[in-house]
């Protein structure tokens, strides 16, 4: 059984950034959209910063015929917009392999178990290697069970560990199938599932904003908090991914992995440790605790909708059935608003609300904790609406945090103002953070599973959001909103009191 490496957690004494162990990375799906836009760029990063071990080599796979200088040059590309270093842009190239291949034909995973076994040779990384499964979701399981059939899977004082790129199955049923099928040829803690908002730098901070100040955490429950509203709004459409993406809809798309998360982390008790299992047990009882929704709760708690064409910055956009590769008729959902509550001591009676989207009004996401009234308030004569005190955590952009409180305004009378105070990383800390995939793709090569989802996560997930796949697939209840606005106006329906969170 591979040990867990356990370095991570000493980084808050030393703030010193671990190095990652000795390893390669062989990407399948080499040749696509995510290689080039975030897996290359992540990887040459942590080179830059001498973050990676001198014992270390990518090899990338695909059906695409290139060869290995094909596939430099690509990654030439690619690299050269982040660096104008020429030595370190070569020294980087030259550690890049590439094989093309059929993902389900026997040949290319011997030949890979040969190179591989060669370029460990070479590089002296002691046969460690993490394989990463950048390709389309129904190619995963056919990939694992070659690299099974040549033994590529097999860890003996090594590891081979693998990463599993999102949508984790379609449904619970097919994510079971997936997950039955890994467990087949690799133990859980082989298996890294990867979701890129939990290596973003300001979800990480909800922790320690909650773990490591006194402040928070006394008030953080159903006596102080009014209602939390989570909010992941995208100025984009669907851009090429229409493929994909009309089969997911946005509740596979967002709900099922980043809101969830999201969510879990805002909301979980206290782990007893940083280490791996401590965290991931929170999350599991937490999700646990969210109430299931059944055909009878559905329409009163949740809200889908379409865009349609409008105009965003004096652009005029198409609607969603408009985009390429988007049937005419179709009902996929591109933007869902939701009110979940969790049933425990600490939340008893909190409503979580939960919105994202495609085509709104601009790219933001932010957690909004509203806390409850005063129990009495002595200026209510004059201000019938005082504002409630809120916490928002900005995820991304402008990362950070305000705290929104009443305070005197200035004069001989008696005036009442919000005030905010406003904490941005950008302003603190000298300090560019790392991409998200930096951070994770490191965090798989030091053996550190905390910040990907476990096994039974992603069941609860895929099981909480069954009935509504169900139902949706049933039923028309689709609103439609233009784009450029922050969505379906339907979505008020959820508030008994109060509304949205105004998104600043
Ligand atoms: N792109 C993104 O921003 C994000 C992607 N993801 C996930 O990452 C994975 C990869 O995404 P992305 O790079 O966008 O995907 P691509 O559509 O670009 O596909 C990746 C590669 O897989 C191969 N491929 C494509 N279609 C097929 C097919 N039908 N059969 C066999 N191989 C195929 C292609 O390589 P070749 O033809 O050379 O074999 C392609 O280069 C997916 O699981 C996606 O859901 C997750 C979050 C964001
Ligand atoms: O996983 C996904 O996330 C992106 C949004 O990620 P972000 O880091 O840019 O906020 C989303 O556009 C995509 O549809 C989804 O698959």
């Amino acid at each position: 059984m591979e040990k867990i490496n356990k370095k991570i957690i000493s980084q808050s004494n030393s703030c010193e950034e671990i190095k990652a162990d000795k390893s390669s990375i062989i990407i399948f799906g080499a040749s696509g959209d995510l290689t080039s836009r975030k897996l290359i760029p992540a990887i040459f990063k942590l080179f830059k910063r001498n973050l990676l071990s001198e014992n270390f080599y990518v090899l990338g796979v695909a059906r695409t015929q290139m060869n290995d200088q094909n596939f430099r040059d690509k990654t030439k590309n690619i690299i050269s917009n982040l660096c104008k270093d020429e030595k370190i842009i070569n020294r980087f190239l030259k550690i890049i392999y590439y094989q093309n291949g059929q993902y389900n034909d026997i040949n290319l995973y011997k030949i890979l178990n040969d190179k591989i076994k060669y370029l460990d040779d070479k590089y002296k990384t002691n046969g460690n290697n993490l394989f990463y499964f950048a390709t389309p979701p129904d190619i995963h399981s056919i990939i694992i069970k070659k690299l099974g059939e040549v033994g590529l899977n097999d860890q003996k004082n090594n590891f081979k560990r693998v990463i599993i790129e999102k949508p984790f199955g379609s449904d619970l049923n097919s994510s079971n199938s997936l997950d039955d099928e890994l467990h087949k040829y690799l133990e859980e803690q082989q298996i890294y599932r990867i979701d890129h908002y939990l290596g973003k730098e300001t979800v990480q901070n909800i922790m320690m904003l909650r773990f490591a100040n006194i402040i928070f955490e006394p008030i953080w429950n159903y006596k102080y908090i009014d209602n939390i509203q989570i909010t992941v709004s995208e100025s984009l459409g669907i851009g090429h991914r229409a493929g994909y993406f009309e089969n997911a809809g946005l509740l596979r798309d967002m709900f099922q992995n980043h809101m969830l998360q999201l969510l879990t982390l805002v909301a979980m008790e206290p782990p007893a440790s940083l280490e791996p299992v401590s965290v991931r047990n929170e999350k599991v009882k937490l999700l646990k605790s969210i109430r299931p929704f059944n055909n009878k709760n559905i329409d009163d708690n949740l809200v889908r909708g379409q865009y349609i064409s409008s105009k965003i910055d004096d652009e005029i956009v198409p609607g969603y059935r408009e985009e390429k590769n988007v049937a005419k008729n179709s009902c996929t959902e591109t933007y869902v608003a939701g009110k979940f509550f969790i049933d425990n001591w600490r939340w008893s009676g909190v409503p979580f609300y939960l919105r994202s989207g495609k085509r709104l009004k601009k790219k933001l996401s932010q957690i909004a904790i509203i806390f409850k009234d005063v129990p009495h308030s002595i200026f209510s004569h004059d201000f019938i609406n005082l504002e409630q005190n809120s916490l928002i955590l900005n995820v991304q952009p402008d990362e950070g945090f305000s705290l929104y409180i009443q305070a005197k305004q200035p004069g001989s009378k008696l005036c009442l103002n919000t005030l905010n105070m406003d904490f941005k990383y950008k302003n603190h800390f000298d300090f560019d953070p790392p991409e998200a995939y930096e951070r994770l793709i490191l965090d798989a090569l030091i053996g550190d599973q905390t910040l990907f989802v476990r096994s039974d996560a992603m069941k609860i997930s895929w099981e909480l959001l069954e009935p509504i796949i169900n139902k949706w697939k049933k039923e028309n209840t689709l609103n439609f909103y233009e784009a450029g606005t922050w969505g379906p106006k339907e979505s008020s329906r959820l508030f008994k009191n109060g509304t949205w969170y105004p998104l600043r």
